[in-house]
């Protein structure tokens, strides 16, 4: 099976695909919105790409393109640790500490603020569209005083030094990363590392509409169904238009979803169901 990721190789997206899919045909994007497209125009099957870091929140890019550029259900979501690592070009590797860039994705730079701050406090941060395109940078600029952010299998991808290890600032750090398809079809995989179900919604409200939200929540409450994100984006329509995303800890099923979303089209809501799938954390 062909599936594209946010590449370079040794992404933390890719260490997630080469766990969940071992033996699959990988293809590395530069970009988020080039991995999904990719799957769109049909050159690979599924597209992993990341949704949600446990730190630093949302990746953007990933809601803003599939709500608003390119539509494709997801099918699939893998969690999965997160260890952030500094490495610099082995010519660097016993004077680390004079580096004046570090390289990274920027969630990656964020996760690692408190150690940044502490240990370079006037080094300037170059946003990079991934860890490993970080890593890969710095082992093409073996003369320059520069450091990346990225995990072990990229250091040794690329050729770099760990000087510094786990230097997150909080243990708990995970990512999501979802699967999407072109088509709606269920995943055949077997895996030991499946975890439950989610289905995941994307709301707007009506406009101006005093007690909106509330009557958006109690929809799902009074069906006793768990929710286990919300959150909002704008809506790119004007100021203060939002929509919201909203994971239920549940597969679609006959009654309770469908009967909510019924309920919130009656109040005037529009409801877009993004996927109903598994979930598997590594
Ligand atoms: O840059 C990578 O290695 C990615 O897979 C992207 C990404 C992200 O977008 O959050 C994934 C996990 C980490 O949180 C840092 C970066």
């Amino acid at each position: 099976m062909k599936i594209g990721y946010l590449g370079p190789k040794a992404t933390f997206t890719d260490l997630a695909v080469t766990t969940m899919f071992p033996f699959a045909e990988k293809y590395a994007y530069d970009t988020i919105p080039e991995c999904i497209d990719a799957v769109s125009n049909g050159e690979v099957e599924l597209g992993v790409v990341p949704l949600e870091n446990a730190l630093e929140g949302s990746v953007n890019l990933t809601i803003d393109y599939l709500i608003h550029e390119q539509p494709l259900p997801i099918v699939g979501e893998i969690i999965a640790p997160i260890q952030q690592h500094l490495m610099v070009h082995p010519y660097y590797k016993e004077h680390w500490n004079d580096v004046r860039e570090i390289y990274s994705h920027s969630h990656a730079i964020a996760q690692c603020h408190k150690f940044l701050h502490t240990t370079f406090k006037k080094a300037k941060y170059v946003y990079m569209t991934s860890t490993s395109a970080a890593a890969k940078f710095v082992s093409e600029h073996p003369h320059l005083p520069i450091a990346a952010i990225a995990n072990e299998m990229a250091a040794k991808e690329y050729g770099l030094e760990i000087v510094k290890a786990n230097i997150h600032d909080y243990d708990y750090n995970h990512t999501r990363f979802i699967i999407v398809r072109k088509q709606n079809e269920e995943l055949s995989l077997q895996s030991t590392l499946y975890a439950g179900d989610k289905t995941t919604l994307m709301i707007a409200l009506p406009k101006d509409q005093a007690g909106a939200l509330h009557q958006v929540l109690s929809a799902f409450a009074w069906r006793r169904l768990n929710l286990t994100k919300i959150e909002s984006r704008p809506a790119k329509t004007g100021l203060g238009n939002y929509f919201f995303i909203i994971d239920i800890d549940q597969k679609m099923d006959d009654v309770l979803i469908p009967g909510a979303i019924a309920e919130l089209e009656a109040l005037d809501c529009t409801v877009q169901v993004l996927g109903s799938y598994p979930y598997y954390i590594i």
